[in-house]
Parts: structure tokens; sequence; C-alpha cells
């Protein structure tokens, strides 16, 4: 640290204002005892694109809003470097996210705890989830009703959704009215959407925007932090601070008394805990940094859902493509601005499925079925002609893959390699979850509707042709985890401990999605929430919350 860096002073400094930041910064700051800052990168939550549901399809490449980042060329994916989208500004990925409010299987909370992770079973983090979320129908106990993320159903589906439903019902899904109130099984479901009538509820709406004057609480954009500085040797080194980076180039000190948290993301707190000499020492040898401690688990055991989209050309009933353009999309903009209702209030996927291809002992494949087809079945442009997509993922990947620094330099991009179907066991459930989305458009209720399958068509029929458009087309559904993985023993590659702290250093602490030693069978947004809640609680001290708790919090 250069002696002419200005040196700030506050209680507990959090880097990373996402979807775990937010949370923290709101409930560290809550009784006013400490003084809290949140350092964010990125900007302000200004652009209408992050507010309007719809709108996050144009925000998947923005170079400000995201980070940019690719993943390296994939072995099993064609060689391919996919788009690998990260939040950066107020709300970090949940201001880009697809709004998809989807809480674990119990089972995947409980298999935490199996690891080793002490205290994280389901029944221990429920009132957590609880505790995040204003479910719109109220009342059920097993829902929160006055939490800062309001979870609502789809406005309206378009018609073609309901024949999806049925169709999945006559292939033997049972069907959930409420798929985040109940252990579920083979099932179909309409998912929720974190979403507050026409906006998108974000972590920084929810959490953040509510709280923006404590005069305790700083929230500070545009500052990159560089490195966390860590002070002394062997069992008493400390985290004491950070170095961050203003936009013009000035460099800031800005020192905790309490703690320092890293809430930067599965990319961001595995980058900045390898730029502070935090990781494996071969790792950090290869990109030109010095060791500081070494923890060989940091930047490994990366995981995520890989999506494949079957599409349709649908006929004779409404599907969201033919009203998203020219006239009929300048109508569907006038609704959404005059009732806040419409395709724009729609985001990534309307319905929802859990089915089992038989290799596993539970569901082990998740469906995004949305009612319409983008072209090239990718997420972006929407087709001209009515269609449907319908993406397939392996709910539990066994496949895992790293994110490492290859220079020292902070302004440089780590290598994302997420390993996507390095795993047999990945490939083969991708194939049998293709034919089983086949199988759902089959079915008499859906089947007068198709035209046919224009992705990847009807030529694809042998495991090899469904394998190779899998690798060919698929592509991240955004829910890397794990790069920093909680459990007891660094010696196996954990970062932190049970309570979050990071192994071999004092007063530093991971709450993000970084922390998961496993990737949660559905969307991440719901349990990073939980983390987050959760850490607050053992941050503070305070007992942990028991359900009925949670509902009076
Ligand atoms: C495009 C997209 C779609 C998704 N769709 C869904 C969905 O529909 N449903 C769902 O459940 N989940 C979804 N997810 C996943 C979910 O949003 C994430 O799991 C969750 O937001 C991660 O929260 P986090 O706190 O771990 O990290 P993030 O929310 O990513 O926050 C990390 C923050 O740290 C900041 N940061 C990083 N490095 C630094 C640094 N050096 N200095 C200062 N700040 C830094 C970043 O800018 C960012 O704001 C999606 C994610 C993406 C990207």
């Amino acid at each position: 640290m250069a002696s002419s860096e200005p040196v700030e002073l506050t209680d507990y400094v959090i880097v990373g204002a996402g979807t775990a930041g937010c949370v923290l910064a709101n409930r560290l700051s809550a009784d006013g005892t400490s003084q809290v800052q949140l350092v964010e990168a990125g900007g302000r939550d200004r652009h209408p694109m992050i507010h309007i549901p719809a709108g996050f399809m144009r925000l998947l490449d923005h170079p400000e809003i995201t980070w940019s980042y690719k993943t390296a060329p994939g072995a099993e994916t064609g060689g391919r470097q996919i788009l690998f989208p990260r939040g950066r500004g107020l709300g970090g990925s949940s201001s880009i996210n697809g709004l998809l409010y989807v809480r674990p299987l119990p089972s995947d909370i409980d298999g935490w705890e199996a690891q080793g992770a002490q205290g994280w079973s389901y029944e221990n983090c429920l009132p957590y989830y609880i505790k995040c979320e204003t479910w719109q129908d109220g009342a059920d106990p097993r829902r929160g009703h006055d939490g800062p993320i309001k979870v609502t159903r789809v406005l309206a589906p378009p018609p073609v959704c309901a024949q999806v439903v049925k169709a999945g019902q006559e292939l033997g899904l049972e069907f959930l009215d409420d798929p985040n109130a109940t252990t579920r099984g083979p099932s179909i479901w309409y998912y929720q959407q974190t979403r507050q009538g026409r906006v998108r509820s974000s972590a920084a709406r929810g959490y953040l925007w509510p709280v923006a004057g404590r005069p305790n609480l700083a929230v500070r954009t545009g500052l990159q932090v560089l490195r966390v500085l860590i002070e002394g040797e062997g069992p008493a080194r400390r985290a004491v601070g950070i170095e961050c980076r203003h936009a013009d180039g000035r460099v800031t000190v800005i020192k905790a008394r309490k703690e320092v948290i890293l809430s930067a993301g599965v990319i961001g707190t595995p980058r900045l805990l390898e730029l502070s000499g935090v990781g494996d020492p071969d790792v950090l040898d290869n990109a030109g940094i010095a060791t500081q401690v070494a923890l060989r688990g940091v930047g490994k055991n990366l995981q995520d859902h890989y999506v494949t989209r079957l599409c349709f050309r649908i006929k004779g009933i409404a599907t969201a493509n033919e009203r998203a353009h020219g006239a009929a999309l300048a109508g569907e903009v006038a609704k959404y601005v005059l009732s806040g209702s419409g395709i724009l209030t729609y985001s990534a996927a309307v319905v929802g499925v859990f089915a089992s291809t038989g290799l596993a002992d539970r569901p082990d494949i998740q469906c995004v079925i949305a009612p319409g087809s983008f072209k090239e079945g990718r997420i972006g442009e929407l087709e001209d002609l009515p269609g449907l997509s319908l993406g397939v993922w392996q709910m539990r990947p066994e496949s895992r893959g790293s994110v490492h620094m290859t220079s020292k330099d902070p302004g440089s991009a780590p290598v994302i390699d997420p390993a996507y179907l390095s795993h047999a066991v990945d490939r083969a459930t991708v194939v049998e979850g293709l034919r089983i989305g086949r199988r759902l458009a089959e079915q008499p209720s859906l089947a007068p509707y198709v035209v046919n399958e224009t992705l990847p068509g009807a030529q694809a029929v042998a495991d090899e042709a469904l394998l190779k458009y899998a690798r060919d087309n698929g592509s991240t559904v955004y829910h890397g985890v794990g790069t920093c993985r909680m459990g007891p023993d660094a010696s196996e590659g954990c970062v932190v401990d049970s309570e979050l702290r990071v192994h071999g250093i004092q007063g530093l602490r991971i709450v993000d999605g970084s922390i998961m030693p496993t990737v949660t069978s559905t969307n991440t947004n719901a349990t990073v929430l939980m983390i987050a809640e959760r850490a607050a609680d053992m941050l503070l001290n305070k007992a942990p919350q028991r359900t009925a708790q949670a509902h009076a919090a």
C-alpha cells in the first residue's frame, strides 16, 4: 500500500452490491450501531431495461452492466467460448437475471450439511427463505409475507402455456399450484417471478433502496476492489481492509474495524482472493502473484447448469413471438405503460418442469418453457412466426470446473472453465432430457398446435445427434456457484467454514453464491438471498431464526 493513498475507516466493508451484498448492507446497518460501507465496481441501477422484466434479454452482453465474461473454449462444447454474464452495478446479477424465483429441493441443502456444512439443513434454512420474500398469495406458513423481495405469479400467460401444462399432466407430471411451497417430485407448474407490479424486484430495490438514507450506510459505486489487505502471520493473520480503485484511477484504502465481507459473486470473489495472494500456490505462481495464504480450494469446484433448447413452430394459438415485432410490439409497450401488463412483464420462462430421466434417484431435469422461440435457439431475439421453446438442463451436474487468474493485473479477466458436459452422466442426462422435452410436445393437448420441431429438428434422433446439438448449441443458464465452497477442511478444498469465515484468515467472510458446496437443483437467486439473510444473523451474533420468527421479523 503506497503511503499517499487516502485511508477511510468503517466497521464492516462489504465487497459487491449484488444479491448477497444488498441483503447484508441492509441487515448489518439496521440497528444503527455499526458503520457499513458497501463497495461496488459497477454503477447505480438506472438503466430502464434493468427494471422492465423482459428487458433482461437486452442486457446479457451489456458492456457496463455486466462483466462481459466468456468461458474458455469448451473441450466438450464444440470449442466454443460461451457468454457468461454476471451483473455489474447495484443489485449485481439480481438486476439482470431472468426473475425466476425457485427454491431448491430440500435435499439439496440437506446435502450441504451431509458434506460437512454444519447447521445448514433445509429445516434450519427455511426460515431465511421465508424472511426474504413477500409472496403475493400471503397466508401460507411455508411462504413469506413481509420480506423485501416481492414474488408474484406470471401475469396472464399466453394461451399456449395452458396447453403445455395440460400436456405435462398427460405425460404423468403432477401440476403444482405453488412449486415453492411443496416438496417436489416430477411436476409441472408456472414459474414465479421476483417482480413488483410492473418492475423487477431486484435485491437493490428490495433491500437497498429503502435504506439508502441511513447515516451509517455508505453505498459506494464505481469503485473496483483490487485486493484484500491482510496483515499478520500464521493464526494471527487478519483481513484489515481493502484497496480499491475509482474510475479515474485514484486508489483508496478502506479499513474495517470488524470484518471484511466478500460478496463479489462466483467469479468476483475467487478472482479477488487470488489477486490478494490467497489461493492455490501453483495457480498464483502461474499468474505471477506471491502467495500470502495457501488455500487450494479457491476458484475450484465451479458448477453451473447447462441449458439446451428445443424450439417448435406453433400454429393456431397465440405465442409471444407475434407480439414482439412492429405494430404489435408498439401495442405491448403501450399496454405495459398504461396497465403494467403484457409480454414486457414476462421474463426467462413461464412454465417449469421437474422430470426424471431415470438416471438419478430424484428429478434430474428442469425445463424452462417460454411461449416464444429465439433465433438460433439462444436467448435474445424472438422469431417472427409463432413459436415455443423448451430448454432442458440437468439439475445436479457432476462436471466441475474452475475460475482462475492468469495475470496479476486486476484489470484482466480470469479464465472461466465450467467444464460443461465433461462428465459422462451429464452427457447422458442431457440427451434423455431432450427426449422428455420432445415427448411433452407430442402429448394430445399440445401436438395439434405444433407444426414441427425447428431445433434441433426431427432428423436428430440418435444419442450422438442429440448430444452434438447440445454440445454445439447449449449455453449457461447463469447459475454458476461453488468456487469458494463451504466445509470444515481447507485441505479438502473448502474455503470457508460453516459460519462462512475464510479458513486461516481472521476478519474475512464470504457471503455469496460461491460458498455453495454443490449447486442447487434449481435456479440460484432464492438460495443466495437465503445465504445472506442467514449470514447476517451470524455476523450480528443473533440466534438462528425459526419458521414462526421469520414471519414476525
Ligand atoms: C443473466 C442471468 C440470469 C439469471 N437468471 C436467474 C433466474 O431467473 N433465477 C434465479 O434464481 N437465478 C438467476 N440467475 C442467478 C442469480 O441471479 C445469481 O445466482 C445471484 O444473483 C448471485 O448473487 P451473488 O450475490 O452471489 O453475486 P452477484 O449478484 O453477481 O453480485 C456480485 C457483485 O459484486 C460486484 N463485484 C465483483 N467484483 C468486484 C470488485 N472487485 N469490486 C467491487 N465489486 C465487485 C459485481 O459487480 C456484482 O454487483 C441469473 C444470473 C444471471 C447473470
